[in-house]
């Protein structure tokens, strides 16, 4: 609710829903009453509105968009009650004002902020667009270039920057509420329609129509399909064309249509999901409530080859000092030079730059050979190959050296934790932490529990995450673990497909255009074909350790693709060698191209082995690539590895470049309907029986008997007997 209270001319209109102040209906109805209270008492003479607990407001209740009891007040005509009000509205913005919560500050005639705060747009991270007027009134405010840029990406800015641009009139350092009541008082009296921003208009630009068409084809560019940034452009172009209430009503419609769209339920999907893996348990019992994260007042790395650099980066840039350790000074000084540029371009992207960060300073980051320094770091990142003898007597010698607290964590995206761990006297305090690449910028950071792991050690990781500014998602111990163990099938089938009939840019075209980032091959080539070639000679299932007679095209009875290892032994392991699944400019060069070679190629090869080849639809293509990965998603799910599939989407939509805006690949399927998922795989299956991968998973079957049950219903279908944890 929001709580009314009169102080001497000023009335004090406090919004209160914890933990965020989110305008529920019941608050927008008290906001409603407090405006109408202090209109009627002729002793008020301006109004303020605040915030509980030092927050304006993150906007409207997104739980209500997918209610089915979303009537009543509207949050539009409160904000336009609130303009139209003839004593002086003041916004005290204090931590956030956001979506809906900056929309009502807009309505406000004078807005001034504490210098910590944030305001943002962010209705169109959740599939929606600012339809409380916002569209309309923000271009009139700041101007259209920056109006469009807030609205259309949903980034949040500091109050610093709200104050360049002209969205707060002053920014204070003090107390927020004091100062909002003495500018309220101060303003009593004066003329409030130059504070209405619906009357003002908006501001030209000498070169609009060409500004706008430059700005559509980026927003289209960076949506990738999805419709909210394309919607909310529409919505301030409206600004730009027509009067405001004609805008406004352009922006309802919008609104609508965005509302009932499924991306918006997706994406709304997609951000409780994100919150609900922050409250991690695992299948013993273990979470935030039975452990305390220790302080991670000092960290170290080991290895600065591409993942160790980034770890780096993001660790400096979280203000925790680092010791960055590699094998000889070769190393070491190359690694330096390759963090030291990564550092100094994010020093640029922030504000305050170098100083901000201060990574000159050896008491914040310091290199070296000598592993004895490590002996009093609270916690530790190996990031080193991922080859198991290597790790383990990297891990022996830190069991060794390192203070009896310390965290062990290594940074790998397949191997076994328990064996890790096996090498040390302390397994309970080693855990896996899987970053991605770049470990500085990428989102997702997967945290591997094994046997032994305690739960202070998980809750230290998953803060570490929070520290990072990472999503850390906890999950069990298997090959791969989650997110790597469910591209498995997906990299699979992309290359049976090739196989089959079809081109590596008619496989990543289909997987793009449906919203992925970058589809399997321009991945593979991205990521370096011989990283999954170094694991299959690890597996015995190419290179010299094949026992001689081994069929081409099968491994253990089931079907094999060497294609992958034939592109190797020809030297094309991606872009670092300039050809791959695709040709590029030059060693490094990121623009791919089609390549005749590998066209001719392929064909040799089915030549060769005799296959038929068929013109293969974008349904299969599509099928086949993700159903295989949501079929792995379910064997994940029923053995125990994660705890429900929020997981797996989190980790997909921030770890691979799955398309937000579908939920991640649960969340998918259940749209998709788990019966058609099913009816599709045993489908496929029945067309390759020797690929095990597409036979569906019994878990998938089970939920379809019980009559495909929704998404948060699915884990009480899990046998309890069966955890392989
Ligand atoms: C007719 C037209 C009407 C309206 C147009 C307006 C639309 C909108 O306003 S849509 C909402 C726009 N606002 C947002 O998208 C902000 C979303 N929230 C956040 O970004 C963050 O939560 C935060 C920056 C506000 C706080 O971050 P942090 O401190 O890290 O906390 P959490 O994210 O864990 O959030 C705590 C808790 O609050 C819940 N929550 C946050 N915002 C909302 C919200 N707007 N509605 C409902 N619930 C919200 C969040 O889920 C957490 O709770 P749980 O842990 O129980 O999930």
């Amino acid at each position: 609710m929001a709580q009314y209270a009169r102080g001497s001319a000023v009335a004090v209109i406090r919004l209160r829903n914890p933990p965020v102040n989110a305008l529920s209906l019941a608050v927008l109805q008290a906001l409603e009453d407090g405006l109408k209270k202090a209109d009627a008492d002729p002793s008020v003479k301006a109004v303020m509105i605040c915030g509980e607990n030092g927050k304006f407001s993150a906007g409207a209740d997104i739980r209500g968009f997918s209610s089915p009891k979303r009537h009543g007040l509207g949050l539009g005509p409160i904000v336009s009650l609130i303009e139209s009000c003839q004593k002086p509205v003041v916004a005290a913005i204090e931590g956030v004002a956001l979506g809906g919560g900056l929309e009502v500050a807009l309505g406000c005639h004078y807005r001034i902020a504490h210098v910590k705060a944030r305001m943002g747009l962010p209705e169109v991270t959740i599939g929606l667009l600012p339809g409380a007027e916002g569209t309309q009134r923000l271009p009139r405010l700041i101007g259209v270039p920056a109006a469009l840029d807030m609205i259309t990406t949903g980034k949040h800015i500091p109050a610093t920057e709200a104050l360049k641009l002209g969205l707060v009139d002053e920014i204070v350092e003090e107390n927020t509420i004091e100062a909002a009541i003495r500018l309220a008082n101060k303003v009593i009296g004066q003329p409030l329609g130059p504070r209405r921003l619906s009357l003002k208009p908006v501001p030209k630009l000498p070169n609009m129509e060409a500004f706008l068409q430059e700005a559509a084809v980026k927003v289209k560019k960076q949506a990738r399909g999805c419709l909210a940034p394309e919607l909310c452009f529409q919505a301030v172009r409206a600004a730009t064309e027509t009067p405001f209430a004609q805008g406004v009503r352009r922006e309802r419609e919008l609104f609508q249509v965005l509302l009932s769209s499924g991306q918006a339920r997706a994406l709304q999907y997609a951000f409780f999901a994100e919150r609900a893996v922050h409250r991690w348990a695992t299948p013993t019992g273990a979470s935030w409530s039975s452990a305390a994260p220790q302080p991670v007042r000092r960290a170290a790395v080991i290895g600065l080859g591409t993942m160790g650099r980034g770890i780096v980066t993001s660790l400096v840039k979280a203000n925790i000092p680092v010791v960055a350790l590699e094998q000889d000074l070769e190393y070491l000084n190359k690694g330096r030079k390759a963090v030291m540029l990564l550092l100094e371009r994010e020093a640029v992207k922030m504000e305050g730059g170098a100083q901000s960060l201060d990574f000159h300073n050896p008491a914040r980051l310091q290199f070296t050979v000598d592993f004895d320094l490590l002996h009093d770091v609270d916690l530790v990142i190996e990031a080193v190959f991922e080859n198991m003898a290597l790790k383990k007597e990297i891990f022996h010698k830190l069991s060794k050296i390192c203070k009896p607290g310390a965290l062990l964590c290594t940074n790998t995206s397949a191997l076994n934790i328990d064996e890790i761990a096996s090498a040390t006297s302390r397994p309970q305090q080693v855990i896996g932490t899987h970053f991605f690449s770049p470990a500085h910028v990428m989102r997702l950071l997967e945290i591997i529990y094994g046997r032994h792991t305690s739960p202070t050690a998980i809750a230290t990781a998953m803060q570490l995450a929070k520290a990072l500014k990472k999503v850390g998602v906890v999950v069990g111990n298997c090959f791969g673990f989650v997110g790597n163990r469910m591209m498995f099938p997906y990299v699979e089938q992309a290359v049976f497909l090739l196989e089959e009939g079809s081109r590596p840019e008619a496989v990543d075209r289909v997987v793009e255009d449906f919203g992925f980032k970058i589809g399997p091959f321009r991945m593979s080539d991205l990521a370096g074909l011989d990283v999954g070639w170094r694991s299959r000679q690890g597996q015995g299932l190419t290179g010299p350790s094949l026992p001689a007679g081994t069929a081409a095209r099968q491994r253990q009875g089931q079907r094999y693709s060497p294609l992958p290892d034939l592109l190797c032994e020809h030297g094309r392991f991606g872009q670092k060698t300039a050809r791959g699944w695709y040709r590029y400019e030059r060693a490094g060069g990121r623009t791919a191209t089609p390549d005749p070679w590998l066209h001719s190629f392929l064909a040799q090869y089915r030549d060769t082995h005799g296959i038929k080849t068929r013109f293969i639809d974008q349904e299969e293509i599509l099928e086949r690539c993700l159903f295989s990965l949501i079929n792995e998603g379910f064997a994940i799910l029923a053995e125990g590895i994660a705890s429900g599939p929020e997981h797996l989407d989190v980790i997909y939509v921030n770890g691979y470049g799955w398309p937000k805006h579908t939920g991640g690949p649960m969340f998918y399927a259940s749209i998709v309907g788990l019966p058609r998922v099913l009816a599709k795989l045993q489908k496929y299956s029945e067309a390759h029986p020797d690929v095990p991968r597409l036979r569906p998973n019994a878990f998938l079957k089970k939920l379809v008997a019980a009559g495909n049950p929704p998404l948060k219903d699915w884990m009480s279908y899990v046998s309890r007997q069966s955890p392989k944890l």
